[in-house]
């Protein structure tokens, strides 16, 4: 059980609740991302979805005719490129395992033999800025970006256009988050797995994390364990007095909470900030 403050814990320990221990992802093994695939044709300029060509009339010379066969297969092809996109997006509060399950889905895919990028916010340094980490501890080496719009220099125009799975994790922290999911399922033919938080410690929308879900195939909230009662959390409470909207931390500032504990929370917190308003008032009286 992790410690909170003392006022925090009389107040809402109180509340007693039934235990049902949510079941949580099986741990999955570090990996790093692969680069490499056998030969695949090279569409490495993907145009805009083009109808497939006119079929020529019967009197059109050899060699347009020809032309337009070759033109009528790569733009099948790119219809085909861009048909093979995927948006899937696993969202939740702090310590639901959308991590856990996003390394374990973006393994999966590479186990297929597909490509595989992993991609997280630089904001985000609590365990090193080279890997995505679970609070498990589970990682996989990653690019840090300050923008996802980045990625595709980062990794060179070749290497991005043999990638097939992208992995997002952090995505709250994206803000060209729906532009980028949108080129690279529609456009790009990628399969992007988006790991984030779905609300902030307000619980308001965090980012553009909910501004995908038109986009995506698939959306999926995880829960996590409530850490006053164990009932499933599908919320984050802030254990700190800070109010910017961007806090990086883990258990030391935040913890997962059911929806009564969150709004005790909310009261507590409430509570001891006009506690300690009172204090600061009379200490200034004093002086
Ligand atoms: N209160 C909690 N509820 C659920 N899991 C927790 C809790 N506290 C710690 N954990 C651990 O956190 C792991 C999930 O870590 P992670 O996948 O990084 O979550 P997220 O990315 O959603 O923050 C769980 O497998 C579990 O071992
Ligand atoms: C609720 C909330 C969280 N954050 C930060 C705290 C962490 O650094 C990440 C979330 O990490 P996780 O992988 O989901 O455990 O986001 C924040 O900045 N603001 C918030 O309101
Ligand atoms: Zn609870």
């Amino acid at each position: 059980m992790r410690s909170i403050s003392s006022a925090m814990r009389s107040l809402l320990l109180s509340a007693s609740a039934p235990s049902s221990s949510p079941a949580f992802l099986p741990r999955s093994t570090a990996l790093r991302p692969l680069l490499s695939l056998p030969f695949r044709p090279d569409l490495s300029r993907p145009r805009p979805f083009a109808p497939p060509a006119r079929s020529l009339s019967k009197t059109a010379p050899p060699a347009a005719a020809a032309r337009a066969r070759i033109d009528e297969r790569v733009s099948g092809m790119e219809v085909q490129a861009a048909n093979s996109g995927e948006i899937h997006i696993i969202v939740g509060p702090m310590f639901a395992g959308k991590t856990t399950a996003l390394l374990r889905r973006v393994q999966a895919e590479a186990g297929t033999g597909r490509t595989v990028a992993l991609i997280k916010s630089d904001k985000d340094n609590r365990y090193g800025l080279d890997s995505v980490v679970t609070h498990d501890g589970t990682k996989m080496a990653c690019w840090a970006l300050p923008e996802l719009s980045t990625f595709q220099d980062k990794l060179g125009r070749d290497a991005y256009d043999k990638v097939d799975v992208i992995g997002i994790d952090e995505a709250q922290f994206f803000d060209d988050l729906h532009d980028f999911c949108s080129k690279a399922a529609d456009h790009d033919g990628k399969i992007v797995v988006v790991a984030g938080l779905d609300g902030d410690y307000k619980r308001n929308k965090f980012g553009s994390v909910l501004d995908i879900i038109p986009l995506a195939n698939s959306v999926t909230k995880l829960t996590a364990r409530c850490e006053l009662c164990d009932r499933r959390a599908s919320f984050t409470l802030r254990k700190t007095q800070e109010t910017r909207t961007e806090l990086i931390g883990g258990a030391n500032v935040y913890m997962p909470v059911c929806r009564q504990h969150y709004l005790d929370g909310q009261i507590v917190i409430e509570a001891t900030r006009i506690v300690m308003d009172i204090e600061r008032s009379t200490e200034v009286a004093r002086c």
